[in-house]
């Protein structure tokens, strides 16, 4: 492939007519401007010559193809890129050149065919694939929509309902569920697979088999009006689902146009729909969140040194609680056999219990077979010392936040397991390098922060100190892999990266309240701009205990920027602790369902005058901008910190760590990328202006200080940041 250009396609015509097109763009084979210009150019070598009779297109390597090249979109967005005339690909290739052509064409589909890939797939005349094949529409979650034609082939292939429901999910079929909606016309052996394409082309040229044109067919459809009330039911949900999108409403736009006016003005609008989305805000955000996340598991100095992952056999968890429990089932469910650990056998027994309940749920609700729950189940294993533990390749200690009681665990597992096991804590905020302390095995020490439900939650914190391993890090990141976690690495410090970003959250929220702003109001705006809930309905609902233990620790840690409010501590006193004791900053009824409390209005007065804060008339009646600017911009300057102390290396981790740890809302690309679309100088003057009215908690650090008085991106590499790692 020539250095310069990215994927291209190969042509290869055999004696029976058939012209082999392979797309070839390692990793999925996606479809770059270079691949598809060399498909358009290979159709037309393949119609104007004699010897070809039919095409099959398939991918290299057992890929069809992953899609349009999206680093595509964000040259595009950049303008690094010009986006060829609008509807050229989609309806002057794949449509006339392609589709209308006189030779038919067959798509021999291994792997995965999305977004492009599968449209590219329905505009050829049959579609084979191999049965583990994948076939979706996933564009919405990038911010685009399909647009090459899917908004009306996929409808007149599979039905109205299953493609909006497809395109709606981003959620991608199999080949059996395909075959059955229409999408695949057959299924086959990896081995048989092009040989059947190959076929499959010459029977339609002989008319043993039809020449289906996807856009043409009606017999899916339903009626028109049955359509539009169809629609109508989508929009509202996607208008109740994704209040802050524009893409979804207008990807349904296009898909309505082809059913009311007919498939060529529906690719028409797809084409116009398509080109102006991209300069969306919400798309730029979701196609940087797109390759950050992917990117997490590039950590200079770690991942570029051509180290192995060493295979991890066998786990061992100590401590059966919510944390350790949700841990061995996160462990389990990929296949990894685990022993956990428990003082007592009533604790133990409680620990594998809630294992059992976290995949019992899964086979209530049909996701999980009783046979894979048994099999699942048969690899945990309980225990009650550490006798176990002399062939595990891996510890992760998950007991309750004691200094003391880490550290004797940690010696222990020193005298126990085998000098390469790793020796991993799940510590959410104590330093690594103390719960060490009385080890010799500081180079296989390292941070493991689940978050809870650790099955569930899709973030894994590695927290390296200045003596972990390199090693350890890489067999740390294979796991999360394995177990299909996101991992970002971050330095070792109180709080780490994502409890670090969320503190000054809730701090700021609480001061809010204590000078006269409306605690509802509060996480009203908060949940409108997109955070799965408010800051007061979340203290509720992880419990005022954590709640008054993470902030010792923040108090303890960074004294001069914590905000000491007593509103949480009063309320504890009065045994009123959050959702657990249906009381909090909100009521809650036996559905789980919060309303306000008149009644908190008298712990607010009460923090008020113990605080001595004023009720400020300003902030009594803030605007829901200046709520989310009070409220996140203090959530920028400690990200800014994180940053610069290099506790994380590059600002898309903290980007991933905001969306997979806090809930920042994915469509505004995380919390780094979120502050530069606003600016940083902007940001660092509203901090500065505050923190002269009302103290240190607003007070920008000097990395935000130094490039707020610039205008300097935030999320620019740090050139000489004092790095922890
Ligand atoms: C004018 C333009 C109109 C365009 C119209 C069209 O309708 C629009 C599209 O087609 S948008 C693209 C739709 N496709 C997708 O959304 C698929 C995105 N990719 C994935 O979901 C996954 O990557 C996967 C399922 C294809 C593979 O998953 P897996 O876990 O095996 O591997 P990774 O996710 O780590 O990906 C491996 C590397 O491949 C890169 N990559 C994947 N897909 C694309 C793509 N479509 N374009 C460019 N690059 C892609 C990914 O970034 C990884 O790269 P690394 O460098 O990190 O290894």
């Amino acid at each position: 492939m020539d250095s310069r250009t990215k994927g291209k396609t190969v042509m290869e015509v055999g004696g029976d007519g058939v012209a082999v097109i392979t797309l070839i763009n390692p990793p999925v084979n996606s479809l770059s401007f270079d691949v598809l210009y060399n498909l358009k150019s290979n159709y037309e070598e393949a119609l104007s010559r004699n010897d070809v009779k039919a095409i099959v297109i398939t991918g290299a390597k057992g890929k069809f193809s992953g899609g349009f090249d999206i680093s595509g979109f964000s040259e595009i967005q950049k303008g690094t890129m010009k986006e060829p005339k609008v509807g050229f690909i989609s309806i002057d290739i794949i449509t006339d050149l392609l589709e209308a052509a006189r030779k038919p064409s067959v798509a021999a589909i291994d792997g995965l065919a999305l977004g492009g890939g599968l449209e590219l797939s329905m505009a050829c005349h049959a579609r084979i694939s191999t049965p583990g094949a994948q076939l979706g529409l996933p564009e919405l979650q990038l911010g685009v929509i399909p647009g090459f034609g899917g908004t009306q082939r996929l409808p007149r292939l599979v039905g109205l309902t299953k493609a909006l429901e497809m395109i709606l999910t981003s959620k991608p079929v199999r080949a059996e569920e395909g075959h059955s909606l229409g999408l695949i016309d057959a299924v086959v052996p990896s081995a048989e697979l092009l040989t059947t394409a190959r076929r499959w082309a010459l029977d339609i040229v002989e008319r043993r088999k039809p020449w289906i044109t996807s856009l043409l067919k009606t017999d899916k459809l339903p009626p028109l009006g049955e359509a539009r009330e169809i629609l109508k039911f989508a929009r509202g949900q996607t208008r109740k689902q994704a209040p802050n999108m524009k893409h979804p409403l207008m990807c349904l736009d296009a898909l309505e146009m082809g059913i009311v006016s007919g498939p060529r003005v529906g690719l028409e609008k797809e084409a116009e729909v398509g080109s102006q989305v991209i300069s969306l805000d919400t798309t730029k955000g979701l196609i940087h969140v797109f390759f950050s996340q992917r990117g997490t598991v590039k950590v200079p100095g770690v991942t570029d040194r051509g180290l192995m992952p060493r295979k991890i056999k066998k786990v061992a968890i100590i401590g059966g609680g919510l944390m350790g429990s949700g841990i061995a089932t996160a462990l389990i469910l990929s296949n990894y056999p685990v022993i956990l650990k428990e003082v007592n056998e009533k604790f133990l027994e409680a620990g594998i219990g809630r294992v059992k309940a976290n995949l019992q749920s899964r086979v209530r609700k049909g996701s999980m077979s009783k046979e894979k729950f048994e099999k699942t189940m048969s690899l945990l294993k309980g225990s009650l010392d550490y006798e176990s533990f002399r062939d595990v390749d891996m510890v992760i200690e998950a007991v309750i936040e004691n200094i003391s009681l880490k550290q004797q665990i940690f010696a222990d597992l020193e005298k126990y397991c085998p000098q390469h096991c790793i020796l991993a804590s799940n510590t959410s905020t104590i330093d690594l390098n103390k719960i060490g302390e009385r080890t010799k095995s500081q180079d296989r020490i390292v941070g493991a922060h689940f978050f809870s439900p650790a099955h569930v939650m899709p973030l894994l914190e590695i927290v390296r100190t200045n003596h972990t391993s390199a090693q350890v890090i890489v067999d740390l990141l294979d796991v999360g892999k394995k177990i299909k976690k996101t991992p970002v690495v971050v330095g070792n410090c109180t709080g780490f990266a994502v409890n670090r970003m969320f503190f000054p959250y809730t701090q700021a929220a609480m001061f809010l309240v204590e000078r006269g702003a409306d605690p509802y109001l509060i996480d009203s705006a908060v949940s409108k701009f997109g955070m799965p809930m408010g800051p007061f309905r979340l203290c509720d609902l992880v419990g005022f205990g954590v709640a008054i233990a993470t902030a010792t620790q923040f108090i303890e840690n960074f004294p001069e920027r914590t905000y000491k409010s007593m509103i949480i501590p009063l309320m504890q006193e009065d045994k009123r602790a959050g959702e657990a004791t249906r009381k909090g900053f909100y009521l809650y009824d036996d559905k789980r369902k919060a309303k306000p409390d008149p009644e908190l209005k008298k712990y607010i007065e009460k923090a008020r005058s113990i605080s001595g804060a004023n009720v400020d008339p300003k902030l009594v009646k803030l605007s829901e901008k200046e709520i989310i600017e009070m409220t996140f911009f203090p959530v920028v300057n400690e990200a800014c910190r994180v940053f610069a102390e290099g506790i994380a290396v590059k600002a898309a981790d903290l980007d991933i760590a905001a969306i997979m740890g806090m809930g920042f809302p994915p469509y505004r690309g995380g919390i780094m990328f979120w502050a530069d679309s606003i600016g940083s100088k902007y940001i660092y003057s509203r901090l500065d202006e505050w923190s002269k009215t009302y103290g240190d908690f607003f007070k920008p650090c000097a990395f935000l200080a130094e490039r707020g008085s610039k205008g300097a991106p935030l999320s620019a590499p740090v050139e000489q940041a004092r790095s922890r790692l």
